[in-house]
């Protein structure tokens, strides 16, 4: 019996490896599938993991019918057995219920990967209806940490080192830019992020004088690499 399965998790938890691995395995049986992915960080048309691995996928447009897309292949003959769907938190209301009908009536397996809560910990469209339609919802098992060392469960949107709050929900970036003005993503654990405590400010207290020295979450600090000039 198909299952749509949203393989769900922070920023940087292993989603996109997951999902190349999934498709290894079930290929490797034999099965036949479709790889769909949505403005990849390494640009159209590619699933990619910070491992270094990537495919060939197609992407998810805005008015891709993915219902239409599979019954195109099945009627031309191919078969198709699943679908691995990443950065499914950008596709649309209506794509998902297209993927949920592609399960319920041509009997696909489905696994979408995305992250679930924008950086200001608000849904996406897309995983706000796979939360709502997925037969399971898998929380990826390897957990991205806050600085602090606590598991990070928020995705903070970064400039120069200060969380923004404001803007537009779809930015694509990565966890690490280190390019100045440039928007960047760090996962921060629900206490640091309500606090607007990103690693770099953590920092910048630990360094200033007003730090009572019992404030633990600033002891709790990894030691800042010395750099050559110190
Ligand atoms: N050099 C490395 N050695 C081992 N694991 C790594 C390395 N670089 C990245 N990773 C792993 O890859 C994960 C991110 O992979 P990726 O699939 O791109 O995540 P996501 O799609 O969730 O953003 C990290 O959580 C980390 O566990
Ligand atoms: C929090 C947040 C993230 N994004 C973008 C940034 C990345 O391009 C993807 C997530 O990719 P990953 O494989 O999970 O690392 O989403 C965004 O556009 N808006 C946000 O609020």
């Amino acid at each position: 019996m198909a299952e749509l399965v949203f393989f769900s998790g922070t920023m940087d938890c292993g989603k996109s490896t997951l999902a190349l691995q999934m498709d290894h395995n079930h290929s490797a049986r034999g099965r036949v599938g479709l790889i769909f992915t949505k403005m990849d960080r390494a640009g159209s048309n590619v699933l990619s993991s910070r491992l270094g691995l990537s495919r060939g996928a197609l992407e998810v447009s805005d008015d891709l019918d993915l219902w239409e897309a599979v019954v195109h292949c099945a009627t031309a003959g191919r078969r198709v057995d699943y679908l691995v769907c990443d950065e499914a938190q950008f596709y649309s209301a209506a794509q998902v219920e297209q993927l949920a009908r592609v399960v319920d009536e041509m009997d696909v397996d489905v696994f979408a990967f995305g992250i679930t809560a924008d950086f200001r910990t608000e849904l996406f469209p897309g995983s706000k209806r796979l939360l709502e339609l997925a037969d399971r919802v898998q929380v990826l098992q390897v957990e991205a940490l806050c600085w602090c060392g606590r598991r990070a469960t928020t995705n903070a949107r970064v400039v120069d080192g200060a969380m923004v709050v404001e803007g537009e929900q779809v930015v694509v970036g990565d966890t690490k830019s280190g390019q100045s003005g440039v928007v960047e993503y760090e996962v921060l654990c629900r206490r640091h992020y309500m606090r607007r405590m990103t690693a770099h400010a953590a920092r910048s207290a630990a360094l200033s004088p007003e730090v009572l020295p019992f404030d633990l979450d600033v002891c709790a600090l990894p030691p800042r690499p010395i750099t050559q000039s110190e």
